[in-house]
């Protein structure tokens, strides 16, 4: 499991490890890993660090100390070093020691700072680390742009500047990295969108903060942790005991959603799926899985919340294509109604956010929204949303009293009183129509499996952005992603828990 820390929690475990060693070990050992991390990208662009150039941003905190103390040891090895000094201040040992190294460095100045930046092969980001806070301001702001504009390589020192280290939130110019090289654990913020996006690849360098670490306040899963997660049939196994999902999904007008989503439970590993709908989405569902026995809802017994016509289900998936009209939520307020875990997603979503009396129920329910579907749940802004995404799946977690799963180039899953998960196995050609439906089959299925909604949505979310990946490239094997469609993500599934 990767986890990861909000700066508090890093500052607070970085101050005990502190006292137990002598003054700058820390500084010294931050800087020597970003040294060897920037000496490997100038050799992978010359072949050596001699003679490379290199622009150090320095703030006017440790960040930029950090920053400092590298461009010292890159200028040792021949590299040619300039730091912009942004802050009123500087870190005296480190500027001192670029200077001892044969580094330059000089204040601010705009059209000396464009040269300097638009002519180095690498640029060190080391404007502000945890102890960043809200939009950067002028002329840390301006460095942040002109960063974005160099042809060379961006490092980012502990985090990218301009994004809140504990929660990924970006609020006016940030540092878009190549590499960022963080320090003693993950911050959030790199890991959740938008900074994770800022951040590019992230390169941990162990300072010895390990032992003073608290519980963290996010974790991405790794395939190993899914595999161990995973419901596995044994020899015992009969269908109940690898779980019966039921799908209320898909309307007269929208077939579609109902088939994608029985797929991905299909494909998910589900004991059975039963589908129950309307008389033209179960027929496409009949005809395209014929694995699921079907039922055809009469609406009026539907309206007397009975679904005692359908048969024993250990968990519900609610929403995908049902449609919001009246028939939609007499549905809606029967599955909500039954004893069992629910997942609510898509339209589902639509009628619990007009009437959140619904999701009021005994049983663990899971809601599955876009960021449009959570402000709708919320009654906030769509683009807050985006830009705090994290804080907001929390919000919905306890507001809501349910676990959360926001869908995105980063899915967050939140459910109170335990850390936020975050998936990042996702790709780009996942944001196609559909495509959520099938994860909401998947999670349906891990759910009557037996997962906690926290641990379905996380394994569903992981599972599916490894099935999207191995579609896009044909293959676990292939190497170039192409263009892929939903159904492509619920046929790629069995090859995702192979590869795990
Ligand atoms: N502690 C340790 O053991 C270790 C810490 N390490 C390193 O220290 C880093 C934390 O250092 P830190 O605490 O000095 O804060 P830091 O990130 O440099 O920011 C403060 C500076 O930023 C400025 N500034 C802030 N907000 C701003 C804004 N919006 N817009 C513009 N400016 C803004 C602020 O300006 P001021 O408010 O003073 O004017 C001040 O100059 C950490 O990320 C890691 O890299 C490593 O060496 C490992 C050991
Ligand atoms: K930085």
């Amino acid at each position: 499991m990767r986890t990861a820390y909000t700066s508090d929690q890093i500052r607070a475990a970085e101050l005990a490890l502190m006292a137990t060693l002598p003054e700058g070990t820390l500084m010294g050992r931050a800087a020597a890993g970003l040294a060897v991390t920037c000496a490997g990208l100038l050799t992978g662009l010359h072949g050596r660090v001699y003679g490379s150039r290199v622009a150090v941003l320095a703030g006017g905190g440790d960040n930029g100390g950090d920053a400092l103390y590298a461009g010292a040891r890159l200028a040792r090895r021949g590299a040619r070093v300039e730091a912009v000094l942004a802050g009123s201040r500087a870190h005296e040992g480190g500027l001192a020691a670029l200077r001892a190294a044969g580094g330059r460095a000089a204040a601010f100045d705009e059209a000396r700072a464009r040269e300097t930046i638009g002519r180095a092969d690498l640029v060190l980001d080391g404007l502000v680390g945890i102890g960043g806070g809200g939009a950067l301001r002028e002329p840390y702001a301006t460095l942040a742009g002109l960063a974005g504009e160099t042809p060379g390589l961006v490092v980012a020192v502990d985090v990218p500047s301009g994004v809140d280290a504990s929660t990924g939130r970006v609020e006016g110019p940030a540092v878009r990295a190549h590499v960022t090289v963080t320090f003693g654990a993950y911050k959030t913020g790199l890991l959740v969108d938008p900074g994770a996006e800022r951040a590019g690849a992230v390169e941990l360098v162990d300072i010895g903060l390990g032992p003073h670490l608290p519980d963290p306040d996010a974790a991405a899963l790794t395939d190993e942790d899914v595999a161990d997660l995973l419901p596995r049939p044994g020899a015992e196994s009969d269908k109940y005991r690898r779980g019966v999902v039921g799908i209320a999904a898909g309307s007269d007008r929208y077939t579609g959603a109902a088939v994608l989503s029985v797929g991905g439970a299909v494909r998910a590993g589900a004991g059975m799926v039963r589908f129950a709908s309307a008389e033209e989405p179960v027929r496409h569902v009949r005809a395209r899985w014929p694995e699921a026995v079907t039922t055809v809802l009469d609406p009026s017994l539907v309206l007397k919340s009975s679904l005692d016509e359908v048969g024993r289900v250990q968990a519900w998936v609610l929403g995908p294509g049902l449609g919001t009209g009246p028939d939609a939520h007499a549905v809606a307020r029967a599955v909500l109604a039954t004893d069992v875990p629910v997942i609510v997603d898509a339209d589902g979503l639509s009628i619990v956010a007009r009437d959140r009396a619904l999701l009021r129920r005994a049983a663990p329910t899971l809601v599955t929204p876009h960021a449009g579907e959570l402000s709708r749940l919320l009654d906030v802004p769509r683009e807050r949303i985006e830009a705090r995404r994290l804080e907001h799946t929390r919000r919905a977690a306890a507001e809501l009293g349910v676990t959360v799963l926001l869908k995105g180039s980063t899915t967050v899953i939140a459910e109170e009183h335990r850390p936020a998960r975050v998936n990042t196995t996702g790709t780009p050609w996942l944001a196609t129509g559909g495509t959520g439906d099938v994860l909401s089959g998947i999670a349906g299925a891990l759910l009557a499996g037996g997962l906690t909604c926290y641990d379905a949505a996380s394994c569903a979310a992981h599972l599916h952005g490894l099935a999207a990946r191995i579609a896009a490239r044909g293959g676990a094997g292939g190497r170039s992603e192409a263009p892929i469609a939903a159904l492509d993500v619920a046929q790629a599934l069995p090859e995702a828990v192979r590869a795990l």
